[in-house]
């Protein structure tokens, strides 16, 4: 884990740069503009994708601490502020639940008029992994398995849980599931989290 010292007002910019893109990739899934249109849109993107191309890093924002005292990872492919691709979910901590609520945008479409189930196994996969490390048990996703129950609608609030179940030496076990807030599960999940040997150590209780 690496932690850099970059400023809060850069980092708080670079979360809105984020957040602008995602407004585009939304623009970009559900655009009708005409033909001349789309080309002209795409030639100022490339502008502007060599705009901040001129000075790059060679992996997204890492692990820090926030300036509330959390870990945080903004540059996470589920909860980076500043990873575009990101939702971004927010996780909060409810005892040892993880739950966050979240709405799916058209962009995330799989079957027609819903949700990829990929996009809700790496939402699933991201929470029962930080349930699971909330128990201190933090790990890397071995084994995950979800049953999809019902089509995952875009645009509706749903709530997703998460809880670590229990351990055994380095593997630790999570359920989780995406649910409409009246509680109707849509997706369950079930993993297995395996602690890599470089870890130990390095996390507290480890
Ligand atoms: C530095 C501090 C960081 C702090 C952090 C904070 C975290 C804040 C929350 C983040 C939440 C992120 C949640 C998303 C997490 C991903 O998305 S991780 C990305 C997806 N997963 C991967 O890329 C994992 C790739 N696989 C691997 O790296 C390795 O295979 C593993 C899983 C680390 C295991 O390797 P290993 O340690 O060499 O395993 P090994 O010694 O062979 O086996 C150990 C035990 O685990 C079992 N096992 C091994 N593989 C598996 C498997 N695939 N399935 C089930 N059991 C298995 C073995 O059977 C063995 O069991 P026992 O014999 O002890 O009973």
């Amino acid at each position: 884990m690496t932690m850099e010292l970059t400023p809060e007002s850069r980092l708080a910019a670079h979360c809105e740069l984020a957040q602008q893109t995602r407004d585009l990739m939304d623009a970009v899934a559900l655009t009708e503009v005409k033909e001349d249109e789309l080309l002209a849109v795409t030639a100022e993107l490339a502008a502007l994708t060599e705009r901040l191309r001129a000075a790059s890093r060679a992996t997204p924002l890492p692990f820090d601490i926030s300036p509330d005292g959390n870990l945080r990872h903004l540059g996470n492919a589920v909860i980076g502020g500043a990873n575009p691709m990101a939702l971004p979910l927010v996780v909060e901590m409810d005892g040892l639940t993880a739950r966050a609520e979240v709405t799916f945008r058209p962009l995330h479409e799989g079957p027609p008029n819903g949700v990829h189930g990929g996009i809700s196994a790496m939402v699933l996969d991201h929470l029962l992994g930080q349930a699971a490390a909330a128990a201190g048990f933090p790990g890397m996703t071995g084994t995950l398995t979800l049953r999809y129950l019902r089509p995952v609608p875009y645009g509706t609030p749903l709530v997703a849980t998460a809880e670590h179940t229990r351990a055994e030496g380095r593997k630790s076990w999570a359920d989780g599931r995406i649910a409409l807030p009246d509680g109707t599960p849509l997706v369950e999940a079930s993993g297995v989290f395996v602690m890599p040997t470089a870890w130990l150590g390095r996390h507290p209780g480890t």
